[in-house]
């Protein structure tokens, strides 16, 4: 009997082939010890509801009267909501004709799109078309659909800093593209040296790679360097010099640690550049509800914004995300109350922004002993989180762990991983799940877990890692 469809030795070899490390080999002992009963810390994923941050109030009242809409007509709903919740809440169902159980413009809701270009346009000074704003279900759709757009066989690269967030490593395999890494300094704080892009532009091309187009993920997942606005220019000229679009990720955009570096958005620096460059160098930025202050993962809110994209292509990639209909509709309304907050004088801005600076200072916080604690250990050193959600040690593995690694058939950084799960209950990401040099090694976790439980994790990392050292060092 012929191999059925579905059996896996006749799957489609690219779906074999791709690698998504955030929930890989880790997550899945992870998962198996929980079930064991055994306590753990899942900080290998950028999910703050999950390890206890709370929801900020306001958009709940709003999404839960939108989702209920017939509570706007009990007597007593001005007692459960704020005058100014019941108004967002009848503005979005306004907006959402058949409410949140009908299906959206496959380009999401005419007027929340036009909300996100009224934010981009205050954030940057430039107006901004919501005609080029498609909301998707959380940035990752957005990234994929876009990539799918662009990648037309493996002739085709895309650069991409390593270490990079899986995503794109996953989705540029699925599509049968190539990836193009240029490597981040660590010594340099993870910055990026331009020589090195057209080090990797030059190679991929020798071997008859087209190179089409740039990822960057500023702040950036794993390592969490924010990019200076000189980066940016030197970045926009690169791309304007190379022909290539500029895919700027930038989900983590509210997600801010030090006060050296601000965000500044790649749009901005390249508008601010004006023309030639800020007519024509293509450029789509994504940005996310799952991550900022807000954290709301699970509601799959997002957005691409197009820049310079000729009509006809906004036409083609409006064609492919009609196939899937609409965007999730709840998180749309998620995605315009991100962009238009309570504002002073409204009833709910103190509540909004006492909830969201309190979140934003203890993420601060908790960057700060995360990075100190790791920095405290032997054979481990961090660089401090600019921004983004986690913390990307680089682990000093000696010669008998690399060696005791092997014997256990174990990439280097996955067996410390593995035994720091098993000794401390610690669910990390190894390194090499977002690719690094040779023979460098690194894990990645959250800086999620609650400020009051992250100095006994910390002590719980440090006692295993010190003993780990000890027993493998020469
Ligand atoms: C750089 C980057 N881009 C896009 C996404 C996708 O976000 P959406 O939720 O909007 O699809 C993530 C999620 N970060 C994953 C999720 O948690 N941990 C991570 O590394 C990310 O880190």
């Amino acid at each position: 009997m012929a191999p059925k469809a579905l059996d896996y030795e006749s799957l489609n070899e690219k779906v074999k082939k791709v690698q998504y490390a955030v929930r890989g080999e880790l997550y899945l002992r992870a998962s198996e010890l929980q079930k064991e009963g055994k306590k753990i810390i899942f900080t290998n994923v950028g999910n703050p509801h999950a390890l206890g941050q709370k929801p900020l109030t306001f958009p709940r009242q709003v999404v839960a009267l939108c989702q209920a809409p017939f509570l706007l007509d009990d007597p007593n709903v001005g007692l459960l909501f704020p005058a100014d919740a019941i108004a967002r809440a009848k503005h979005y169902l306004s907006l959402a004709p058949g409410g949140l159980g009908a299906y959206s413009d496959s380009r999401g809701i005419p007027g929340i799109r036009k909300e996100v270009a009224e934010f981009i346009g205050r954030r940057d000074g430039y107006p901004s078309d919501p005609e080029l704003i498609f909301l998707t279900d959380g940035a990752s759709k957005g990234v994929m659909q876009i990539l799918n757009t662009i990648i037309r066989d493996e002739g085709d690269g895309i650069l991409v800093p390593v270490p990079q967030y899986p995503l794109y490593s996953a989705t540029i395999s699925l599509l049968g593209g190539s990836l193009v890494p240029y490597y981040l300094e660590e010594t340099a704080n993870w910055g990026l040296d331009v020589n090195d892009l057209r080090h990797a532009v030059f190679q991929a091309r020798s071997k008859g790679i087209t190179v089409r187009a740039m990822v960057i993920i500023n702040p950036g997942n794993p390592t969490g360097q924010c990019l200076s606005e000189a980066n940016l220019r030197e970045i926009l000229h690169f791309c304007y010099r190379e022909n290539l679009v500029l895919l700027g990720d930038e989900v983590y955009q509210q997600n801010i640690y030090q006060d050296e570096r601000p965000f500044i958005s790649a749009r901005k620096v390249l508008m601010d550049m004006g023309p030639p460059l800020s007519k024509e160098i293509q450029l789509v930025s994504f940005h996310t509800v799952s991550k900022g202050y807000w954290g709301e993962c699970g509601q799959r809110g997002g957005y691409f914004e197009m820049t310079n994209i000729p009509p006809e292509s906004v036409d083609e990639i409006y064609k492919i995300a009609s196939i899937s209909l609409s965007p999730n509709v709840p998180a749309q309304i998620f995605m315009g109350l991100m962009v238009s907050p309570p504002k002073p004088g409204d009833i709910s801005y103190e509540q909004f922004i006492r909830e969201s600076k309190g979140i934003l200072e203890s993420l601060r916080r908790r960057a700060r002993i995360m990075t100190d604690g790791f920095n405290s250990c032997r054979n481990v050193v961090c660089n401090f989180t600019e921004g983004a959600m986690y913390s990307f040690p680089q682990i000093r593995l000696p010669p008998k762990a690399i060696e005791a690694a092997k014997r256990a058939g174990k990439v280097p950084d996955v067996f410390y991983c593995l035994k720091l799960l098993e000794a401390t209950g610690i669910s990390t990401v190894p390194g090499s799940g977002f690719g690094q040099k040779e023979g460098v090694f690194h894990l990645r976790t959250t800086i999620l877990p609650a400020e009051e439980d992250m100095p006994a994790i910390m002590a719980s990392f440090k006692k295993f890692n010190d003993e780990f050292m000890e027993e493998y060092e020469d």
